[in-house]
């Protein structure tokens, strides 16, 4: 559905994306993550011909983007990271606003306000003023405006930036739902635990480059590290230690009374029944994930949100 081939932007002299190439099929949810300034806004803006790349090109639906706003407006719709709504209309005449924009014929307009409002959570509140909406609101009509066209795509750029868990989940939701329905969306943010639940295919993107892309499972290949599993134990010798080396047969490593043992949840019951032979009483067990943050660290030597 869509294809990016060797894209680049620079700003002066800041390379905002370098060389970057990636494919997305349709139905996918495509997740591009990278921590504030790696380049993610200036990759979906050349995407939706907000902006004109120096280098490279852009397919959509077999149409080449590269500039082309017309070609874009139809095809895609963009929740940008900004809210871009009057605050002293409803939410409702906001929506009529945007289908305008998009030539919408105006009794077929009216239907896809009321179903677009349904499927976000906020029939109910159509006719209050966007200002007494929460910033959570705000952005799920924000997400309703860039849908009302039917759009075969659609670009996210963090759209749960500064909003409470609640709208997070509901926003979730909403893009869960539309994914079965069967859109394509890419989806751009900082927090890996959003990729990790929504995302068929990550591209990881550091300085406007991409360092790494590919499933989670994939992606997860990429570093030596295994699982851990940290267990804590009340009193804990050195005697234990080699009595548990001794039977067991992952990596143990011994910090005072904690023990880590490089092995999977599947094997964690292994590891309590012996505990449990010799006696050692368990106070606390802890699991170190091989997630996203862990590979981004492993790639580039810093956090995800430094
Ligand atoms: N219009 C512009 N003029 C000058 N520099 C820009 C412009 N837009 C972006 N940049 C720079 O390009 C780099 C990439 O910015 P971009 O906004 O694409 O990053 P991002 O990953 O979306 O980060 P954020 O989450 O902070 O928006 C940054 O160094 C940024 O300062």
């Amino acid at each position: 559905m869509i294809q990016v081939q060797n894209l680049s932007k620079s700003f002066q002299d800041i390379k905002a994306v370098n060389d970057i190439s990636f494919t997305i099929k349709k139905g996918e949810i495509f997740g591009l993550l990278g921590p504030n300034g790696a380049g993610k806004s200036t990759t979906l803006n050349m995407m939706s011909a907000i902006l004109k790349s120096d280098e490279g090109h852009i397919h959509i639906d077999g149409n080449l983007i590269n500039g082309h706003a017309k070609t874009c407006k139809h095809l895609i719709g963009v929740v940008p990271q900004e809210i871009s709504l009057y605050e002293d209309l409803s939410a409702y005449k906001n929506l009529l606003f945007w289908g305008n924009l998009y030539g919408i014929p105006s009794k077929e307009l009216k239907d896809r306000i009321n179903k677009t409002l349904a499927l976000i959570g906020l029939l109910d509140r159509k006719n209050d003023l966007i200002k007494t909406y929460s910033g959570g609101m705000k952005r799920r009509i924000n997400i309703a405006a860039a849908l009302l066209h039917h759009p075969k795509v659609l670009f996210m750029d963090e759209p749960t930036v500064g909003i409470d868990p609640q709208s997070r989940n509901h926003i979730f939701e909403v893009i869960e739902t539309l994914n079965k329905q069967g859109m394509t969306i890419v989806y751009t943010t900082h927090y890996m635990e959003e990729v990790e639940r929504l995302c068929n295919r990550i591209a990881i993107i550091d300085s406007g480059k991409i360092i790494a892309q590919g499933t989670q499972a994939e992606l997860k290949e990429l570093i030596p590290t295994k699982e851990s599993i940290q267990f804590e134990f009340n009193l804990l010798s050195e005697n234990d230690v080699n009595q548990l080396r001794g039977r067991l047969p992952y990596p143990l490593s011994q910090n005072k009374n904690k023990l880590l043992v490089e092995c999977t949840v599947q094997e964690l019951s292994k590891v309590i029944t012996t505990c449990n032979e010799l006696q050692l009483s368990v106070e606390d067990i802890q699991l170190n994930k091989v997630n996203l943050e862990a590979i981004f660290l492993s790639l580039t030597g810093k956090q995800l949100r430094d």
